[in-house]
């Protein structure tokens, strides 16, 4: 996927995004990371095609994203956002079979044989028959996660994928994420807050802010006190943690006594 001089604004706002180029690495883990409102899921959703950019253009195979027809589009991309409760009435597995449509024509026909793999990556078998409306925010967000899995996209797409869920499952999503993509090649693109999380998992990082890529590079090349300092505007520090590695901390100014 390329993104080639894209900008974007919201109906009567002004520039959010302004002339942005980039390729995702196909098969890598991409996060977004950047302080609120900097562009992060708008940028996502240009990349989904939900949006068009006001100037130029995002790319998917070699074809602008806007001339694939949205059934087609919805085998090769598949996104995850802050989902509402519009499918609350449903039981999990019928929600994660709405993922298949993009291979079908009618609910009805699709067995549950052929959403089973995707109900055991989120490890959802128990909850499979319980309806929607009885979940956990942390449980609605593996069944969105497995109903995206379920359009088998090449690009899975995430906004924010681990704000309902607590350490243990944030840690289990992270593995899962992991595993799909090298297992599956799937690429994964992600905006995400917890910027840890991002360095421990991503392959390459996009930092955000104000609308601009300030930059694009490997983890390893982002551990930068000062460059994170001015993206996000705060005192950060970059400590050692013994069996883990470098670990990046905001610490509050200390004001002098007076
Ligand atoms: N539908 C919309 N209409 C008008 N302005 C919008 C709309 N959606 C977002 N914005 C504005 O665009 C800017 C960027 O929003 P966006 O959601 O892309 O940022 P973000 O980096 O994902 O932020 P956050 O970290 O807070 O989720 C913000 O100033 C926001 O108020």
């Amino acid at each position: 996927m390329d993104l080639n001089q894209v900008s974007y604004h919201y109906p009567q706002q002004p520039i959010l995004l302004n002339h942005i180029s980039a390729r995702v690495p196909v098969g890598h883990i991409l996060s977004i990371i950047g302080p609120n409102g900097a562009g992060k899921s708008t940028l996502l959703k240009l990349m989904t095609g939900i949006i068009q950019p006001s100037a130029g253009q995002v790319q998917l195979d070699g074809q602008p994203i806007s001339s694939i027809p949205q059934k087609q589009l919805a085998t090769k991309v598949a996104l995850v956002s802050q989902q509402n409760d519009i499918f609350d009435d449903m039981k999990v597995i019928d929600v994660v079979k709405t993922g298949r449509l993009a291979h079908h024509n009618l609910l009805a026909t699709i067995a549950d044989d052929e959403v089973a793999q995707y109900i055991q990556a989120t490890h959802l078998d128990a909850l499979a028959q319980r309806p929607m409306s009885s979940l956990s925010g942390g449980q609605r967000q593996r069944v969105w996660l497995a109903s995206a899995l379920a359009q088998d996209p090449n690009y899975l797409l995430l906004d924010e994928p681990t704000t309902y869920l607590d350490i243990h499952y944030q840690a289990e999503l992270m593995a899962i994420l992991s595993r799909l993509n090298q297992q599956k090649h799937i690429t994964v693109i992600m905006v995400l807050h917890d910027i840890n999380q991002a360095f421990k998992i991503s392959d390459v990082l996009w930092l955000v802010k104000q609308g601009q890529l300030v930059k694009v590079a490997p983890p390893a090349e982002c551990y930068d006190r000062q460059l994170l300092a001015s993206i996000f505007e705060t005192n950060i520090q970059i400590v050692d943690v013994p069996n883990y590695g470098k670990y990046i901390v905001e610490i509050p100014e200390v004001r002098a006594e007076s």
